[in-house]
Protein backbone atom coordinates (compact mmCIF):
# COMPACT_ATOMS: atom_id res chain seq x y z
CA UNK A 1 0.00 0.00 0.00
CA UNK A 2 1.24 3.21 -0.93
CA UNK A 3 2.00 6.12 1.29
CA UNK A 4 -0.86 9.33 -0.34
CA UNK A 5 -1.79 12.54 1.19
CA UNK A 6 -5.17 11.21 2.80
CA UNK A 7 -3.70 9.36 6.11
CA UNK A 8 -4.93 10.90 9.04
CA UNK A 9 -4.93 9.67 12.71
CA UNK A 10 -1.84 8.39 14.70
CA UNK A 11 1.45 7.07 12.90
CA UNK A 12 3.97 6.15 15.83
CA UNK A 13 7.75 6.39 15.90
CA UNK A 14 9.33 3.52 16.96
CA UNK A 15 11.84 3.09 18.94
CA UNK A 16 14.63 0.41 18.13
CA UNK A 17 15.11 -1.91 20.84
CA UNK A 18 18.77 -3.29 21.83
CA UNK A 19 19.62 -5.49 24.52
CA UNK A 20 22.50 -4.36 27.08
CA UNK A 21 24.98 -5.64 24.72
CA UNK A 22 23.75 -3.71 21.79
CA UNK A 23 22.50 -5.62 19.50
CA UNK A 24 19.00 -5.35 18.32
CA UNK A 25 16.44 -6.76 19.74
CA UNK A 26 14.33 -8.19 17.09
CA UNK A 27 11.56 -9.63 19.73
CA UNK A 28 10.82 -6.61 21.68
CA UNK A 29 10.31 -4.87 18.13
CA UNK A 30 7.85 -7.41 17.01
CA UNK A 31 6.38 -7.07 20.27
CA UNK A 32 6.05 -3.30 20.04
CA UNK A 33 4.94 -3.68 16.34
CA UNK A 34 1.92 -5.72 17.49
CA UNK A 35 1.24 -3.24 20.35
CA UNK A 36 1.00 -0.39 17.87
CA UNK A 37 -1.30 -2.43 15.64
CA UNK A 38 -3.54 -3.20 18.71
CA UNK A 39 -3.79 0.53 19.63
CA UNK A 40 -5.05 1.47 16.74
CA UNK A 41 -2.65 3.46 15.27
CA UNK A 42 -3.20 4.29 11.25
CA UNK A 43 0.68 3.39 10.17
CA UNK A 44 4.33 3.31 11.75
CA UNK A 45 7.22 4.96 11.55
CA UNK A 46 10.59 2.88 11.66
CA UNK A 47 14.42 3.81 11.68
CA UNK A 48 14.14 7.74 12.36
CA UNK A 49 15.83 9.66 14.65
CA UNK A 50 14.06 8.20 17.95
CA UNK A 51 14.80 4.88 15.84
CA UNK A 52 18.43 5.55 16.50
CA UNK A 53 18.83 4.75 13.02
CA UNK A 54 22.12 6.86 12.05
CA UNK A 55 23.51 4.21 14.51
CA UNK A 56 22.28 0.91 12.70
CA UNK A 57 23.95 -1.04 9.98
CA UNK A 58 22.51 -1.26 6.54
CA UNK A 59 21.46 -5.20 7.50
CA UNK A 60 20.54 -4.06 10.95
CA UNK A 61 17.95 -1.43 8.96
CA UNK A 62 16.56 -3.98 6.22
CA UNK A 63 15.71 -6.44 9.02
CA UNK A 64 14.07 -4.33 11.22
CA UNK A 65 12.11 -3.20 7.77
CA UNK A 66 11.74 -6.59 6.52
CA UNK A 67 10.81 -8.17 10.28
CA UNK A 68 7.91 -4.99 10.05
CA UNK A 69 6.22 -5.48 6.76
CA UNK A 70 5.39 -8.85 7.87
CA UNK A 71 3.45 -7.98 10.90
CA UNK A 72 1.89 -4.83 10.27
CA UNK A 73 -0.80 -4.32 7.36
CA UNK A 74 -0.75 -0.68 7.24
CA UNK A 75 1.60 2.27 6.20
CA UNK A 76 4.68 2.04 7.33
CA UNK A 77 7.13 4.69 6.55
CA UNK A 78 10.58 3.97 6.89
CA UNK A 79 13.69 6.90 7.85
CA UNK A 80 16.67 7.23 5.21
CA UNK A 81 17.92 10.27 6.08
CA UNK A 82 21.45 9.81 5.33
CA UNK A 83 24.72 12.16 4.68
CA UNK A 84 24.64 10.68 0.96
CA UNK A 85 22.41 9.98 -2.00
CA UNK A 86 23.86 6.77 -2.23
CA UNK A 87 23.06 4.83 1.03
CA UNK A 88 19.22 6.99 1.10
CA UNK A 89 18.49 5.59 -2.31
CA UNK A 90 19.72 1.87 -1.33
CA UNK A 91 17.59 2.07 1.68
CA UNK A 92 14.15 3.49 0.42
CA UNK A 93 14.59 0.93 -2.78
CA UNK A 94 15.28 -2.07 -0.52
CA UNK A 95 12.69 -0.70 2.08
CA UNK A 96 10.09 -0.36 -0.75
CA UNK A 97 10.85 -4.01 -2.15
CA UNK A 98 10.05 -5.27 1.10
CA UNK A 99 6.77 -3.79 1.23
CA UNK A 100 7.49 -0.10 2.72
CA UNK A 101 5.05 2.48 2.08
CA UNK A 102 6.86 5.47 1.94
CA UNK A 103 10.21 6.93 3.32
CA UNK A 104 10.95 10.01 5.48
CA UNK A 105 13.60 12.52 4.65
CA UNK A 106 15.39 14.80 6.97
CA UNK A 107 17.13 17.27 5.84
CA UNK A 108 21.40 17.97 6.57
CA UNK A 109 22.36 20.77 8.85
CA UNK A 110 24.34 22.31 6.13
CA UNK A 111 21.52 23.79 4.63
CA UNK A 112 21.17 27.60 5.10
CA UNK A 113 19.14 29.12 2.10
CA UNK A 114 15.75 28.74 0.91
CA UNK A 115 17.43 27.39 -2.47
CA UNK A 116 19.32 25.39 -0.62
CA UNK A 117 16.77 23.51 1.01
CA UNK A 118 14.27 23.14 -1.62
CA UNK A 119 17.49 22.31 -4.07
CA UNK A 120 18.36 19.18 -1.59
CA UNK A 121 14.72 18.09 -1.81
CA UNK A 122 14.56 18.16 -5.30
CA UNK A 123 17.79 15.88 -5.39
CA UNK A 124 16.65 13.70 -3.09
CA UNK A 125 13.38 13.34 -4.90
CA UNK A 126 15.40 12.42 -7.64
CA UNK A 127 17.90 9.83 -5.90
CA UNK A 128 15.03 7.87 -4.48
CA UNK A 129 13.06 7.92 -7.59
CA UNK A 130 9.67 9.21 -8.16
CA UNK A 131 7.56 6.98 -7.47
CA UNK A 132 8.84 6.73 -3.69
CA UNK A 133 6.31 8.63 -1.86
CA UNK A 134 7.74 10.70 0.92
CA UNK A 135 7.73 12.49 3.87
CA UNK A 136 9.18 15.52 4.73
CA UNK A 137 10.36 16.06 7.90
CA UNK A 138 10.66 19.65 9.43
CA UNK A 139 12.41 19.50 12.23
CA UNK A 140 14.42 22.75 12.88
CA UNK A 141 15.32 21.74 16.67
CA UNK A 142 17.34 18.90 15.79
CA UNK A 143 18.25 19.64 12.33
CA UNK A 144 18.93 23.16 12.66
CA UNK A 145 16.95 23.71 9.19
CA UNK A 146 14.17 26.12 9.58
CA UNK A 147 11.61 25.74 6.67
CA UNK A 148 9.34 28.87 6.48
CA UNK A 149 5.85 27.92 4.81
CA UNK A 150 6.55 29.41 1.48
CA UNK A 151 10.37 27.05 1.35
CA UNK A 152 7.85 23.75 2.29
CA UNK A 153 5.10 25.26 -0.82
CA UNK A 154 7.94 24.98 -3.13
CA UNK A 155 9.09 21.72 -2.27
CA UNK A 156 5.70 20.38 -2.40
CA UNK A 157 4.83 22.12 -5.53
CA UNK A 158 8.14 20.48 -7.11
CA UNK A 159 7.91 16.84 -5.80
CA UNK A 160 4.62 14.92 -6.90
CA UNK A 161 6.14 12.47 -4.18
CA UNK A 162 6.52 14.42 -1.40
CA UNK A 163 2.80 13.65 0.63
CA UNK A 164 3.19 14.44 4.16
CA UNK A 165 4.83 17.00 6.22
CA UNK A 166 5.96 15.51 9.72
CA UNK A 167 5.46 18.77 11.38
CA UNK A 168 8.20 19.53 14.10
CA UNK A 169 8.77 23.12 14.25
CA UNK A 170 8.99 25.07 17.60
CA UNK A 171 6.37 27.24 17.55
CA UNK A 172 4.75 25.93 14.71
CA UNK A 173 1.09 26.44 15.27
CA UNK A 174 1.06 29.62 12.44
CA UNK A 175 2.83 27.18 10.39
CA UNK A 176 0.21 24.53 10.49
CA UNK A 177 -2.64 27.53 9.55
CA UNK A 178 -0.18 29.39 7.14
CA UNK A 179 -0.07 25.81 4.95
CA UNK A 180 -3.95 25.02 5.31
CA UNK A 181 -3.70 28.55 4.06
CA UNK A 182 -2.08 28.19 1.11
CA UNK A 183 -4.51 25.15 0.48
CA UNK A 184 -7.41 26.69 0.29
CA UNK A 185 -6.75 29.84 -1.79
CA UNK A 186 -5.46 26.78 -4.40
CA UNK A 187 -1.78 28.00 -4.29
CA UNK A 188 -0.39 24.76 -2.93
CA UNK A 189 -2.15 20.85 -3.60
CA UNK A 190 -3.01 18.99 -0.21
CA UNK A 191 -0.55 17.47 2.05
CA UNK A 192 -0.90 15.37 5.01
CA UNK A 193 0.53 17.06 7.69
CA UNK A 194 1.43 15.19 10.94
CA UNK A 195 2.83 16.34 14.00
CA UNK A 196 5.79 15.91 15.84
CA UNK A 197 7.49 17.11 19.15
CA UNK A 198 6.53 14.37 21.34
CA UNK A 199 2.81 15.56 21.22
CA UNK A 200 3.39 18.83 23.02
CA UNK A 201 0.81 20.67 21.07
CA UNK A 202 -0.66 18.32 19.66
CA UNK A 203 -4.37 19.22 21.19
CA UNK A 204 -4.24 22.75 19.38
CA UNK A 205 -1.99 21.57 16.60
CA UNK A 206 -5.43 19.35 15.38
CA UNK A 207 -7.53 22.22 16.01
CA UNK A 208 -5.50 24.02 13.53
CA UNK A 209 -5.62 21.67 10.78
CA UNK A 210 -3.31 19.29 11.45
CA UNK A 211 -4.26 15.27 10.34
CA UNK A 212 -2.64 13.74 13.50
CA UNK A 213 0.25 12.76 14.91
CA UNK A 214 3.91 11.34 13.61
CA UNK A 215 5.76 11.01 17.06
CA UNK A 216 7.00 8.37 19.65
CA UNK A 217 5.12 9.33 22.85
CA UNK A 218 5.33 6.19 25.04
CA UNK A 219 1.25 6.25 25.08
CA UNK A 220 0.23 6.13 21.56
CA UNK A 221 -3.53 5.04 22.58
CA UNK A 222 -3.71 8.36 24.32
CA UNK A 223 -2.77 9.97 20.94
CA UNK A 224 -5.34 7.92 19.39
CA UNK A 225 -8.13 9.09 21.38
CA UNK A 226 -7.23 12.53 21.42
CA UNK A 227 -6.69 12.49 17.57
CA UNK A 228 -10.50 10.98 17.46
CA UNK A 229 -12.08 13.22 20.26
CA UNK A 230 -10.92 16.43 18.25
CA UNK A 231 -11.58 14.88 14.86
CA UNK A 232 -15.17 14.59 16.48
CA UNK A 233 -15.14 18.20 17.78
CA UNK A 234 -15.38 17.12 21.51
CA UNK A 235 -12.90 19.73 22.33
CA UNK A 236 -13.01 19.25 26.13
CA UNK A 237 -12.69 15.50 25.96
CA UNK A 238 -10.01 16.20 23.81
CA UNK A 239 -8.23 18.21 25.95
CA UNK A 240 -9.06 16.84 29.31
CA UNK A 241 -7.29 13.07 28.31
CA UNK A 242 -4.38 15.40 27.16
CA UNK A 243 -3.46 17.37 30.13
CA UNK A 244 -4.08 14.56 32.22
CA UNK A 245 -0.64 13.39 30.25
CA UNK A 246 0.55 16.82 29.60
CA UNK A 247 2.98 17.19 32.66
CA UNK A 248 4.91 13.43 32.02
CA UNK A 249 4.81 13.89 28.16
CA UNK A 250 6.76 17.36 29.21
CA UNK A 251 9.17 15.14 30.94
CA UNK A 252 9.83 12.86 28.18
CA UNK A 253 10.27 16.07 26.14
CA UNK A 254 13.39 16.96 27.24
CA UNK A 255 15.62 16.71 24.25
CA UNK A 256 17.86 14.14 23.04
CA UNK A 257 19.04 11.10 24.19
CA UNK A 258 17.39 11.95 27.78
CA UNK A 259 14.57 11.74 26.38
CA UNK A 260 14.58 9.11 25.11
CA UNK A 261 16.10 7.42 27.75
CA UNK A 262 12.80 8.72 29.25
CA UNK A 263 10.30 6.73 26.72
CA UNK A 264 12.51 3.55 26.12
CA UNK A 265 12.48 3.37 30.54
CA UNK A 266 8.44 3.69 29.91
CA UNK A 267 8.07 1.23 27.36
CA UNK A 268 10.11 -1.09 29.30
CA UNK A 269 8.24 -0.51 32.50
CA UNK A 270 5.01 -1.36 29.61
CA UNK A 271 6.50 -4.65 29.15
CA UNK A 272 6.50 -3.42 25.49
CA UNK A 273 10.30 -4.07 25.44
CA UNK A 274 12.91 -6.45 27.56
CA UNK A 275 15.83 -3.54 28.18
CA UNK A 276 16.26 0.82 27.54
CA UNK A 277 19.48 0.58 26.00
CA UNK A 278 20.21 3.01 23.82
CA UNK A 279 22.74 1.94 21.63
CA UNK A 280 25.91 3.92 22.18
CA UNK A 281 26.46 6.63 22.36
CA UNK A 282 23.29 6.99 24.43
CA UNK A 283 22.10 7.99 27.44
CA UNK A 284 20.28 6.00 30.81
CA UNK A 285 18.20 7.23 33.82
CA UNK A 286 19.90 7.33 36.92
CA UNK A 287 17.67 6.65 40.27
CA UNK A 288 16.36 10.03 40.71
CA UNK A 289 14.67 10.25 36.97
CA UNK A 290 13.12 6.62 37.10
CA UNK A 291 11.99 7.93 40.34
CA UNK A 292 10.22 11.05 38.87
CA UNK A 293 9.12 9.12 35.62
CA UNK A 294 7.21 6.53 38.39
CA UNK A 295 5.56 9.26 40.21
CA UNK A 296 4.47 11.24 36.75
CA UNK A 297 3.23 8.09 35.64
CA UNK A 298 0.97 7.51 38.73
CA UNK A 299 -0.45 10.82 38.43
CA UNK A 300 -1.77 9.91 34.69
CA UNK A 301 -2.99 6.76 36.34
CA UNK A 302 -5.71 8.42 38.49
CA UNK A 303 -7.50 9.36 35.40
CA UNK A 304 -5.78 6.96 32.74
CA UNK A 305 -5.84 2.93 33.68
CA UNK A 306 -3.64 2.32 30.67
CA UNK A 307 -0.74 4.19 32.90
CA UNK A 308 -1.21 1.60 35.85
CA UNK A 309 2.09 -0.19 35.85
CA UNK A 310 3.26 -3.20 37.62
CA UNK A 311 5.35 -2.71 40.42
CA UNK A 312 8.87 -2.51 39.45
N1 LIG B 1 10.68 14.34 18.05
C1 LIG B 1 10.09 13.19 17.50
C2 LIG B 1 11.00 12.11 17.15
C3 LIG B 1 11.78 12.43 15.95
O1 LIG B 1 11.37 12.30 14.85
C4 LIG B 1 8.90 12.76 18.32
O2 LIG B 1 7.98 13.54 18.34
O3 LIG B 1 8.86 11.71 18.91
Amino acid sequence: MSLTSAITGVIPISPTPFHQDGRVDMESMARLTDYFLSCGVDGITILGQLGEAPKLEFSEARAIVELVAKRFDKPIVVGVSAPGFAAMRSLAREAMELGASGVMIGPPNTLRTDDQIVGYYRQAAEAIGPDVPFVLQDYPLTFSVVMTPNVIKRIVTENASCVVLKHEDWPGLDKITALRGFEADGSMRHIAILTGNGGLFLDFEMERGADGANTGYAFPEMLVDVVKLSAAGQRDAAHDLFDAHLPYLRYEQQQGPLGLAVRKYVYMRRGLIACDAQRKPGATLNAAAKGEVEFLLSRIARSDKRAVLKAA
